[in-house]
């Protein structure tokens, strides 16, 4: 029995019917594996053909993007040169796979497409277009990184990002939003600045892996070295959209006005607003909030901006702006305007404050710009691997605006705001700044700061209970801005260098988190200066007149003491042939020295205008000055007692007119009980009127029971203390004796008590 081996059945058969025999399908079962293998290759082609047909033919569907990095995924229309790139022969590619060195490879990336453009383009238009353009030379992929068969078979489109499909849809949704000016207070706003490449970077031959285009969508591209086979097969770009990005060449101008002047508009409206840059080592963080001299940054516009507006709004031209600054070292907070102790951190009314921190009071920006070119000299930085002026801490600038301005219906109204200018510290690896040094420490410090602030972002965007504020120092100090009342924004600073890559992406995707934060409604600090009440309004009135009084009492006496200086001159210089020089009253004796600049000055006070020739007509000359000097005084006390006279009228009519109104209740005014003084009880009677005047008899504290100094009290040394029906102790003009000694005011007011006066007065 013919037996059939294997290498019998492969022989080719020798004539043409063996050969029909050989060709038939279960003549023998491995010819028969073999060609349903072929079959199914075939229909397996056919179907994926068709399938690919039928896609080209569609337009994309949303849950195909999700799948957007199989290979299969279709090409997309706007990547012209990728088409190219895959239909070129295989021999070429082959050249330019030979082509390569070592370094690092160009790729082509299949972009998300920008929204198109509206028909009229404008000029910002055709520059982001061109852009485009340049960004299609760095896209060009090689295909070395993917399977021959797969290069030399099927176009090979990869589209990029892991939530590639996501961001697409999300361009089209927030292209809507963007056109529409950003909407303050609902939720954090996000903005992204690229930095240009640094000279180092240039000299390192680094390459670009950002692209901004429209001013709102970052492109982020990842470069490979081509022997890095595993990376290479999952090398992808990706896709963001912020409320606006900002390419290497915007002015700190532009940045400011896009992401935080209206911020500050709304502080002066009397609403809370925070500013944080965030970013990796490096990437322009400090630039961007402080800036250079020539090119000054976002704190220092603002508070530019801060100070040339209350000064046009606030109606009284009165405004109170105090500033703190404070820096989070290691975990520590300190005050970068006085340095010291660490402080503590504490949570009252107003939210987290550290206590112990100086608030100091500015009155223009120019004082703002001393207070924070000290905070920052007093500021952590250090040179690092990866920044030479690096940043080691958190720092915190907090402006308070209060100002008044008049509303449409003329009311005073008081606001209140406070602006946080914040320039975080940037997240770094240990490689990239210094190993095994007090910069990893810090580092380390940054890092977990950073990480605490990440959970708080996360935790806010899937809206748990629990924020873990309390996991740092900075989140402590940033819970306001995150999850308070506070219109927040946010400027992620990037680097464009393709060695950044991973920082930049990490910086990014936070960047994106943080847009999904809602804040709560942000509240208006403002309070209606209202018309007070008349009892208030009285009370201040007569706290005022107090003073007043006060004041005046003050420089009653100066004038006093002046004259009996004078008075004791004149005296002296009637007495004596060679009258003693007036210094010589006013001073004690010094050792004479011969002071040509004072001979050279003579006055009526210093006596150097007396010299042995002339001392007769010196002393003559000195005494008529004396005598004209004291008579000048004289007729100045005389004015301002008149004045004082006057005033003190207007002021008793006030204070009777107060307490009339105050008080409704009859006098207690009986003989033998206690007395109520008032100054015009004080007056002498006049015989023709018997009775007093006054109204003594009605005449009563204003509010016996409130807490308030009468004019007598403060004319009056010896006011005694007097605890009332209620039981508080107050001050006031009830006495039980006559006064014994009239007032220096009173003296002076009425002559009557000039007997009182000392005799030297007289
Ligand atoms: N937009 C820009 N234009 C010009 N130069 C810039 C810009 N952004 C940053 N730089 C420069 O880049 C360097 C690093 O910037 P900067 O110190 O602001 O980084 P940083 O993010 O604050 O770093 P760190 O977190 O280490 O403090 C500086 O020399 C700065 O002048």
């Amino acid at each position: 029995m013919p037996v059939s081996t294997r290498s019998q059945s492969e022989r080719k058969p020798r004539s043409d019917q063996e050969q029909s025999h050989a060709n038939l399908p279960l003549r023998n079962p491995h010819h028969g594996l073999k060609e349903k293998m072929k079959a199914l290759t075939l229909l397996y082609e056919q179907q994926k053909q068709a399938s690919a047909a039928l896609r080209n033919s569609k337009p994309p569907d949303p849950t195909e993007l999700r799948f957007a990095t199989h290979p299969s995924v279709q090409l997309l229309g706007s990547c012209k040169k990728e088409e190219r790139e895959s239909t070129r022969p295989f021999t070429q590619v082959m050249r330019e796979n030979n082509a390569m060195h070592n370094s690092t490879i160009t790729r082509t990336y299949v972009l998300p497409l920008p929204p198109p453009p509206p028909p009229p383009q404008t000029q910002a238009q055709t520059h982001d277009a061109k852009e485009n353009a340049v960004a299609g030379t760095d896209r060009i992929l090689s295909f070395t990184s993917l399977p021959r068969k797969a290069r030399a078979s099927t176009t090979v489109a990869r589209r990029l990002s892991l939530g590639g499909a996501k961001n697409v849809q999300e361009t089209e949704a927030n292209s809507a939003v963007s056109e529409k000016a950003p909407i303050f207070g609902s939720r954090i706003m996000v903005f992204v600045r690229l930095r240009p490449m640094s000279k180092k970077e240039k000299e390192a031959g680094s390459r670009c892996c950002v692209r901004i285009v429209n001013r709102r969508d970052v492109y982020l591209t990842e470069f490979a070295n081509e022997n890095d086979y595993l990376r290479l097969k999952r090398l992808r770009g990706r896709h963001f959209t912020f409320d606006a990005s900002f390419p290497d060449s915007t002015s700190q101008q532009e940045v400011y006005s896009t992401s935080t002047a209206e911020l500050v508009e709304a502080v002066l409206q009397g609403r809370n607003g925070s500013v944080f840059c965030y970013g990796a080592t490096g990437a322009g963080k400090t630039y961007t909030m402080l800036g250079t001299l020539e090119n000054p940054g976002v704190m220092v516009l603002a508070i530019k901006d801060l100070f040339t507006k209350i000064r046009q709004r606030s109606c009284d031209g009165n405004h109170v702006v105090h500033l703190s600054y404070l820096e989070v070292y290691n975990e520590t907070v300190r005050d970068l305007l006085s340095p010291g102790r660490p402080l503590v951190l504490r949570e009252d009314k107003q939210g987290m404050v550290a206590a112990g921190l100086t608030q100091y009071r500015a009155y223009s920006t120019d004082e703002v710009m001393q207070l924070l070119q000290r905070g920052n000299q007093n500021r952590t930085t250090e040179p690092t691997r990866a920044n030479e002026t690096s940043s080691r801490s958190h720092a915190i600038l907090q402006v308070v605006v209060e100002y008044q301005v008049k509303d449409a219906s003329m009311n005073v109204v008081n606001r209140v705001g406070k602006l946080s200018l914040i320039d975080l510290a940037g997240s770094e690896r240990a490689l990239a700044t210094d190993q095994r040094t007090v910069r990893s420490l810090e580092g380390a410090n940054i890092n977990r700061s950073l990480l605490a602030l990440s959970s708080c972002i996360n935790a806010l965007v899937e809206g748990k209970k629990h924020i873990p504020y309390r996991n740092s120092k900075l989140t402590q100090l940033l819970k306001d801005s995150l999850g308070g009342a506070c219109n927040t924004v946010m400027i992620a600073n990037i680097s464009p260098c393709n060695l950044s890559f991973g920082e930049t992406q990490n910086t990014l995707h936070w960047a994106d988190r943080a847009k999904e934060i809602r804040t709560k409604a942000c509240e208006v600090n403002e309070e209606i200066g209202e018309v007070p009440e008349s009892e208030t309004d009285q009370a201040k009135l007569l706290l005022e007149l107090q003073k007043e009084n006060r004041e005046l009492r003050v420089q009653l006496a100066r004038h006093q003491q002046k004259l009996l200086v004078i008075q004791a001159q004149s005296l002296a210089a009637n007495a004596s042939p060679t009258p003693p020089s007036a210094t010589s009253l006013l001073t004690p004796p010094t050792s004479a020295q011969p002071n040509e600049n004072r001979k050279s000055r003579p006055s009526f006070l210093a006596g150097s205008c007396f010299t042995p020739e002339s001392k007769r007509k010196g002393a003559d000359e000195g005494v008529r000055e004396l005598r004209q000097t004291v008579k000048a005084l004289e007729a100045e006390i005389e004015r301002m007692k008149k004045d004082h006279t006057s005033q003190l009228k207007q002021k008793d009519d006030i204070i009777r007119d107060l307490s009339r109104k105050s008080d409704k209740t009859p006098v207690m005014g009986r003989e033998g009980t206690k007395r109520v003084v008032t100054r015009a009880s004080l007056r002498p009677k006049e015989p023709s009127m018997g009775e007093l005047k006054s109204p003594s008899h009605r005449f009563r504290s204003p509010i016996p029971t409130a807490k308030k100094r009468s004019f007598w009290d403060i004319t009056t040394a010896n006011s005694p203390s007097v605890t009332t029906q209620n039981g508080r102790k107050t001050r006031s003009h009830v006495i039980r004796e006559p006064l014994a000694v009239p007032s220096m005011l009173l003296q002076l007011a009425y002559p009557c008590f000039a007997r009182q006066k000392p005799e030297r007065l007289k």
